[in-house]
């Protein structure tokens, strides 16, 4: 039945190729078997013509059921029977195992039973079941284990095929999947020394299914029996080797077997077992064991599961002597998971922090982040400034008490007064606002101990939500989507928001993470066009950014390192700022000057 086909069929779309087939002999055979089926079908309720036709549609089955004739050779499918079948095909359609539903609807509508499409869809897939009435029974041939084999015709062909009847005890399913299992090997093998299924027979009010398969002339008992067949030196030298070591048959054995020529195996003289002798040395438990595997009589012989059972696999000697095993160390199922577990924790602290490193390199590509302590940059900057004295100065224009601190790309950064649910800025390192006025060297020590305080509750809050961070920057550092300016940071875990707390001074927050790692360089380019250029100190160079991998805070005493750094660039801050001021002329505000917590 090659010539039916297309995998993944869908119900409506199960689609039967009478012509355009490979034409083997077998193929053909069947090619004409399919197409009488397809005719068949067409008749029943198709209505389509010409090569490619669609089986019907459920309901023409349906109608179709009452009007079938019985299957099976010898008997009409009992009313019984029909209706099961039908209550089969309306409750079980589409519904059963793993196969697909469209594909399982499909093959009920194609004729198979529903006992099995419930259970070995893969088996019959893209086939469509042979009539029973297109062969002629002649007679039988042969008896299997669970099956009975006849000769007959296929009156589609007018060839003699075998057809192999299988029985099911009461359609058990673990019996129609044994069955199943076989239908799909030999549905694989395409060998000319390997029996060709060709086709099934079934129908949905069968409870009976054949195999058909290419009649062969001979099998093997057959051959051997005929006077023609002579079995080679070879082959009964073999024999003989096997007598000489296990013992020839016994008389009666030879008599059971009905062999007709059993004269040209046997050997003249009856050979006597010495399997002990010859394997003496091997422990007894092998030897009993052998013994009973090399029984020349196969019921002798037992079976797999009974020889599993046998002392030798558990008595002593055992197989092989423990002591030479190959020696671990000690590892049980609970060490197992912690080194797992490690492992896990390594390989995401090292996705981590190439995550950090992707993103510097973001960072630099993007050209974002124009922040600077840096002395020298700071230095330059503000005497830049103060040549320019530009009116537009943040803290010029605002200037008295109300204060709006500019973000690098102009927009006003209102600190905020509810940080406690934020997040210090873990990233690229805080920028630290600090107004010209606040460094006025009158207010310079109020803002020291502010800025101070500040800081120690910055770091508090980093502490604790390291692990935040730590769990969420693998999943944001993803460089290949962020060069551009657009990029949108969506864990809140870890997009760090500089949050000012300023115990009521200025209001409102302000995410200062957003401004500063994803402005794009260029908006920044030209002074003139940035209205708050003028009042930026100057801008960070890469070193000085902080990349945090792990807890952002280190253990112990770094803690206080940390404190005692911010504090010394803030004096650094103020007293640069004095200097400043007292060196100019220029009494105007200095603009907002951007630090580093950590910078140098
Ligand atoms: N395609 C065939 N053409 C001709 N005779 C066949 C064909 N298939 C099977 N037979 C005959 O039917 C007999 C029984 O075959 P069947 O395949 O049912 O049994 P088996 O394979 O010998 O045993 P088991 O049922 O345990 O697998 C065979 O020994 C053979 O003589």
């Amino acid at each position: 039945m090659g010539c039916i086909c297309s995998k993944g069929i869908l119900l409506g779309h199960y689609k039967i190729k009478g012509r355009g087939l490979k034409r083997s002999k077998s193929s053909k055979r069947f090619a004409a078997s399919s197409r009488r089926d397809e005719l068949a079908v067409t008749a029943d309720g198709g209505g389509h013509d010409g090569a490619d036709r669609l089986i019907p549609s459920p309901h023409e089955i349906e109608n179709e059921v009452g009007d079938r004739k019985g299957d099976d050779f010898n008997e009409k499918p009992s009313k019984s029977l029909q209706r099961r079948a039908t209550m089969d095909v309306q409750l079980k359609v589409g519904k059963v195992g793993s196969f697909p539903l469209g594909e399982k609807a499909a093959q009920v509508v194609a004729g198979w039973p529903s006992w099995l499409t419930a259970v070995a869809g893969e088996a019959i897939n893209g086939w469509v079941p042979r009539r029973a009435d297109s062969f002629e029974k002649l007679e039988k041939i042969g008896q299997g284990t669970y099956s009975s084999v006849y000769r007959a015709r296929d009156l589609e062909t007018n060839t003699i095929v075998a057809l192999k009847k299988v029985r099911f005890a009461n359609m058990d399913p673990e019996s129609v999947r044994f069955m199943a299992r076989e239908i799909i090997i030999l549905r694989k093998l395409d060998h000319p020394n390997v029996m060709k299924l060709e086709g099934l027979i079934t129908s949905r009010v069968s409870g009976s299914l054949y195999l058909v398969f290419e009649y062969m002339d001979h099998d093997l008992a057959g051959l051997a029996a005929t006077h023609r067949i002579k079995f080679t030196e070879s082959q009964v030298e073999q024999m003989h080797k096997i007598f000489k070591l296990c013992g020839s048959p016994s008389e009666e054995y030879w008599k059971k077997s009905k062999l007709p020529h059993a004269t040209i195996f046997k050997p003249q003289q009856p050979y006597k077992r010495c399997l002990l002798e010859t394997f003496k040395d091997f422990p007894s438990s092998a030897l009993a064991l052998l013994d009973v595997l090399l029984a020349v009589e196969p019921e002798c012989r037992g079976t797999a599961s009974s020889a599993l059972l046998n002392d030798f696999f558990t008595s002593n000697p055992l197989p092989c002597d423990p002591s030479s095993l190959p020696k671990y160390p000690s590892s049980k199922e609970f060490d197992a998971r912690l080194r797992d577990e490690e492992a896990r924790k390594r390989k995401a602290t090292a996705g981590k922090v190439r995550g950090l490193e992707s993103i510097k390199k973001c960072s630099k590509e993007s050209k974002v982040v124009p922040m600077s302590h840096d002395n020298a940059d700071f230095k330059a900057s503000i005497q830049e400034r103060q040549g320019q004295s530009n009116p537009r100065s943040t803290s010029e224009k605002l200037g008295g008490t109300t204060q709006n601190n500019v973000t690098p790309s102009g927009q006003s950064a209102e600190p905020s007064l509810n940080g406690s649910s934020q997040i210090g800025n873990a990233n690229e390192g805080e920028a630290l606002t600090v107004t010209g006025r606040e460094l006025d060297s009158s207010s310079g020590g109020a803002e020291l101990t502010r800025q101070r305080s500040f800081m120690h509750r910055r770091a508090s809050r980093l502490s604790r939500f390291s692990n935040s961070v730590a769990v969420g920057a693998d999943s944001l550092l993803d460089c290949s989507r962020e060069t551009g300016a657009n990029v949108e940071w969506r864990d809140e875990a870890f997009v760090a928001r500089c949050n000012y707390q300023d115990g009521g001074e200025s209001s409102g927050k302000h995410d200062w993470s957003h401004h500063l790692l994803h402005k794009p360089m260029s908006l920044f380019k030209k002074a003139g066009e940035h209205p708050g250029r003028e009042s930026i100190a100057s801008y960070s160079p890469k070193k000085s950014r902080i990349h945090y991998s792990g807890p952002l805070l280190p253990a112990g005493g770094n803690l206080d390192e940390m404190l005692k750094e911010h504090e010394r660039q803030i004096q650094n801050a103020v007293r640069k700022a004095r200097l400043d001021k007292v060196k100019t002329t220029n009494h105007g505000q200095v603009g907002a000057l951007f630090y580093w917590p950590n910078g140098r």
